[in-house]
């Protein structure tokens, strides 16, 4: 049955692509025919995307002062919505999907203005500035941590979670598993869909600090961007402690499943993720971040018990050697930890982002979907 097209719209990250991913996956199964429009930096996070076809719109954010770097970003903004407008015109999809990044800027200025239906997804608890800009032109407000009641958009905001990848349902069925004793720990670490120079300081300093016993017990998965991933390896060596480090790893989902600890950031699907798969977490929010308060995406997760977030500037090697060392000799507070996560997690969003695309494409209100819904 081929019920359309539904254009996606994601920003080159992994935090905006792979929950489009897993809508494109809950939308193909049900009969549609998906379509993405990002921008050139994806290539490197696109490579299960379930597209028809992926197309590289032009868009750009309009930040600068200088008046050439300006007048560029216009340009380039301008081209971008003459592209979308094209694209658009000859896939005539049922709906457009934004997942927020400023890629996802002209194709849903052209959709909202060519009248066709169309939906943002906001991954975090705090919205981003592409999505705060297109939040009053659409139908409907998907969000991941945003709550329903309440801000500027409560009528028509839908509390869907965030979208996990099948590979994510697949590692929630493996329960936790408590490492007693001299049992092997496994510790994953990882920042995000980037990376993030702090874990590969930070770790590694704090396992040389650990005790012999606790350190032979030591596995550790470690994702270190590509000019700290030589110096990573070369302090794992050194202590013996056997160590995978690598730019990115695209069987995460399984690594956290294996996880008795995992320390990270807290972007929005890293904590949906964890929350889903529920593993015991270590949570460091980024602290630079633009738009999305990190810490924020954390909150529901630290307040059942399932992880401990840690600002980064108190985070010194000493006490995260500290907490390390307490948590490999707690298996019974981790395994609490893991299931207080768990009871965060929405395992569903994929399925409920994807029968409001369904009831907005299909010319149905947020206001109809929630009536159906209760
Ligand atoms: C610095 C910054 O602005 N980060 C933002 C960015 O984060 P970022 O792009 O890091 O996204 P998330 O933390 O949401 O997701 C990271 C994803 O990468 C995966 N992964 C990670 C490492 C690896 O080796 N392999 C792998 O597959 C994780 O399993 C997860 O699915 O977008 C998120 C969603 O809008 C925001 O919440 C973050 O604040």
């Amino acid at each position: 049955m081929d019920k359309g097209i539904i254009l996606l719209a994601a920003g080159g990250t992994g935090g905006h692509l792979f929950p489009a991913e897993a809508l494109a996956h809950e939308l193909k199964a049900t009969g549609y025919s998906v379509h993405l429009v990002t921008d050139s930096r994806a290539e490197r996070f696109t490579g299960k995307f379930p597209a028809d076809e992926i197309h590289v719109v032009p868009s750009a954010t309009i930040g600068s002062k200088n008046p050439v770097k300006l007048a560029r970003s216009v340009w380039k903004l301008w081209t971008g919505l003459r592209a979308a407008r094209r694209l658009i015109a000859r896939l005539k999809p049922r709906a457009v999907v934004g997942f927020g990044g400023y890629p996802t800027v002209p194709p849903l200025l052209a959709a909202t203005g060519m009248g066709i239906p169309s939906i943002i997804h906001e991954q975090n608890a705090v919205m981003g500035r592409a999505n705060k800009m297109l939040a009053s032109r659409v139908k409907a407000v998907a969000g991941g941590f945003l709550p329903e009641g309440t801000g500027a958009f409560a009528a028509k905001t839908v509390a869907t979670g965030n979208p996990v990848r099948p590979a994510v349902l697949k590692a929630a069925g493996v329960p936790y598993a408590p490492a007693a004793g001299d049992a092997p720990f496994h510790l994953v670490v990882f920042g995000g869909s980037q990376g993030a120079q702090f874990f590969s300081k930070a770790v590694p300093q704090a396992v040389c600090r650990l005790d012999d016993a606790l350190r032979q017990r030591l596995k550790v998965t470690q994702q270190a961007r590509p000019e700290d991933r030589e110096g990573v390896i070369a302090v794992y060596e050194k202590l013996g402690v056997p160590a995978e480090v690598s730019p990115f790893f695209t069987d995460m989902a399984g690594r956290i499943a294996s996880a008795q600890l995992l320390i990270c950031r807290s972007g929005a699907s890293t904590v949906s993720e964890i929350s889903v798969i529920g593993r015991p977490a270590i949570l460091v929010p980024y602290p630079y971040a633009l738009d999305h308060d990190q810490a924020a995406n954390a909150a529901a997760l630290a307040a059942k018990g399932g992880a401990r977030v840690i600002a980064q500037v108190e985070l010194s090697a000493e006490r995260l050697a500290g907490i390390l060392a307490d948590a490999m000799s707690n298996p019974d507070a981790l395994a609490q930890m893991a299931a207080g996560a768990r009871q965060t997690g929405k395992p569903d969003a994929a399925r409920l982002l994807a029968l409001l695309v369904e009831a907005i494409a299909s010319g149905s209100t947020v206001a109809k979907f929630k009536e159906t819904r209760s």
